[in-house]
């Protein structure tokens, strides 16, 4: 069937919220809201394979340590691993953390629901009721009266079963109820059944009661959902006794959006999932949820400081993988393979860093990156990746940060024609591994000082002033194995040196360009020098690399470095 040409006689316009007075979209998020963890619940009751017993343990003890307070851990009812699971969350759950379990309306699950938590420190009973015209009619066939009725008598019932109970007062309860699909309920009526649930439960300021306003199905854009919670939290009657928890799902892709909103109008609480794992197309991630926070200034008392380890235990147990392009925990989202990224990334690093070392405390403004990749656990080294797509800057970046050589401009853009055809010969990324073996390849260095078979080594050298302002070089070299004596004499010890290639060879080989740098701060600290010399009357021009403890070697050897590259290439 295609799609249709008209679709709007087969889909309707989700009708608007009157509110012109409406005050959210001024709003920001200044403080960071109660969190639920659904993933053992939601999360898990959605996955083709759920979680073993095993796993949800782990999972479990990883959301405590996270710093959950609030986990929704099973839907005890429905099966003995979900109410054993709820015996273990109780046993082992910290002082401050509540274990919350869910159920439907129906009293013999209710009764049930209430026994798995018997003994808990800190409980929350979370019970839920379709209001929306859709679910009433086509799931329960009941009138919004009998719905009504339902959800007031079942709440009687959890309270009649906890906190009116003489042998459950050992228990800190909290109740929480969710009109299913409110994003799809006629407002008036969510608040109608609502209030009359709060009067069921009588919550105080104190311990106010829950009220779950989850887009169980997300129906519309999210500025209208912000609407709908707005509307709610400015009508319902005992605002200051109901804590307003939302629930967003991601069926248009803005749950996100939607709870951050969300918040702007007035809710207090957020239910959703790590990595935003749930029904369908999920539940929101609360990983995003927290970090878009953080970067905004506000700490969301959730600890992501191991990113990586949350993402592996979510994966192993969810067996879903998470997403390369996840917001913030994805393998991709702080790595660059294009030039001009790589490029502003690595200007933004320098000046920051340069910074921090001035001991100033600057704030986190680099381009491409919002989040500092450190704060979360991840390594600077996986930022820049290097492929076709690159430029000088990110080769420049791998070579700075796995050799610590900080190449010239000039050499960078000579090297990056040597990776550019790599890259495009292999059609894949280059590791940082072959990228630096191709470093010391082309320019012939014996980083570590190892056996080498260039064809230029540098064997002895001696230095004299044969007068003042003038160095004498008297070097033996290996020319292909055999071992030949130079001379040469210059106003400096490199230029002493060319003079002596530039005999041997018959060459117009010039210097233009001379950079150093130390590697390393200890007494084992070597020198890197970069040279350009230009030959060929000027025609042609080369970089060599030289690196020794001795920062005349170091020089000596960049020009050798460029001899073994000429010779490579059939030049000389
Ligand atoms: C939006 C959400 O995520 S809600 C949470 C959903 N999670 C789950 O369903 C996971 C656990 N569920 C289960 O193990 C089972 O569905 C059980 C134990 C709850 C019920 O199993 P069964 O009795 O076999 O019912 P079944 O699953 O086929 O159908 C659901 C029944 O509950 C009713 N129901 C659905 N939601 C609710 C509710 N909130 N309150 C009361 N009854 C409800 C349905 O109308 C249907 O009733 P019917 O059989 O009279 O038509
Ligand atoms: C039980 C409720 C809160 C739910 O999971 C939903 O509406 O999606």
């Amino acid at each position: 069937m295609p799609m249709l040409q008209d679709p709007s006689v087969k889909y309707q316009r989700f009708a608007p919220i009157n509110l012109p007075q409406r005050t959210w979209p001024s709003k920001v998020l200044d403080k960071t809201p109660r969190w639920l963890s659904t993933d053992l619940r939601d999360g898990n009751q959605s996955l083709p394979d759920p979680m073993s017993v095993e796993e949800k343990k782990e999972y479990f003890h990883r959301l405590i340590d996270i710093g959950f307070k609030e986990i929704e851990v099973a839907f005890p009812a429905a099966s003995q691993p979900d109410f054993d699971f709820t015996r273990y969350a109780i046993e082992h759950a910290p002082a401050d953390v509540s274990i919350q379990v869910l159920s439907p309306c129906r009293e013999e699950l209710i009764a049930r629901t209430v026994e798995s938590l018997r003994g808990a420190k800190r409980a929350t009973i979370h019970i839920y009721l379709a209001t929306s015209a859709c679910f009433r009619e086509v799931v329960f066939g009941m009138t919004k009266e009998e719905a009504l009725a339902k959800a007031v008598k079942c709440t009687e019932l959890v309270r009649k079963l906890t906190k009116d109970d003489p042998s459950q007062q050992g228990t800190d309860w909290d109740f929480e109820f969710s009109p299913e699909t409110f994003s799809d309920t006629d407002l008036d009526y969510a608040i109608e059944v609502c209030e009359a649930v709060t009067n069921a439960w009588n919550p105080s300021v104190e311990k106010p009661i829950i009220l779950n306003l989850p887009a169980t199905v997300e129906m519309a854009t999210p500025n209208v959902y912000a609407d709908q919670i707005e509307y709610f939290s400015t009508h319902v009657a005992n605002r200051d006794k109901i804590c307003i928890s939302l629930h967003p799902h991601n069926d248009r892709g803005c749950a996100v959006a939607a709870a951050e909103l969300g918040q702007m109008a007035g809710a207090d609480r957020i239910e959703g999932c790590l990595f935003g794992n749930g029904e369908r197309t999920g539940n929101v991630d609360l990983v995003t949820l927290a970090l878009n926070l953080y970067t905004q200034g506000v700490s969301p008392k959730l600890d992501f400081s191991d990113i990586n380890s949350v993402v592996q235990i979510v994966e192993k147990c969810n067996k879903i993988p998470v997403h390369q392009r996840a917001p913030y925990g994805g393998s991709l989202v702080v790595c660059a393979f294009s030039g001009s990224h790589q490029d502003a990334i690595k200007k933004g690093f320098n000046l920051y860093s340069k910074e921090a070392a001035a001991g100033k405390k600057p704030v986190w403004k680099l381009p491409y990156l919002p989040l500092d990749p450190e704060d979360i656990g991840r390594t600077y080294e996986a930022i820049i990746r290097v492929n076709s797509q690159s430029g000088k800057g990110g080769s420049a970046w791998v070579i700075l940060r796995n050799l610590e050589l900080d190449l010239p401009r000039g050499l960078q853009v000579a090297f990056s024609k040597v990776v550019q055809d790599k890259a495009e010969v292999k059609g894949q990324e280059l590791t940082n591994n072959e990228l630096c073996d191709l470093f010391k390849q082309e320019y012939y260095i014996d980083y570590e000082d190892e056996e080498t078979n260039y064809p230029f080594k540098l064997v002895d050298y001696s230095i004299s002033t044969p007068e003042k302002g003038l160095k004498q070089v008297d070097a033996e070299l290996e020319v292909d194995g055999k071992v030949v004596k130079i001379s040469g004499k210059g106003n400096g010890q490199l230029s002493a040196f060319n003079e002596a290639i530039r005999t041997h060879l018959n060459s117009d080989i010039e210097v233009k360009h001379y950079h150093e740098h130390s590697l390393g701060l200890d007494s084992k600290s070597r020198a890197a020098t970069y040279i350009e010399v230009t030959l060929n009357g000027g025609k042609v021009s080369r970089w060599g690399v030289g690196i020794h403890a001795d920062v005349s070697q170091a020089s000596f050897l960049s020009l050798i470095s460029i001899l073994n590259g000429l010779k490579g290439n059939g030049e000389i």
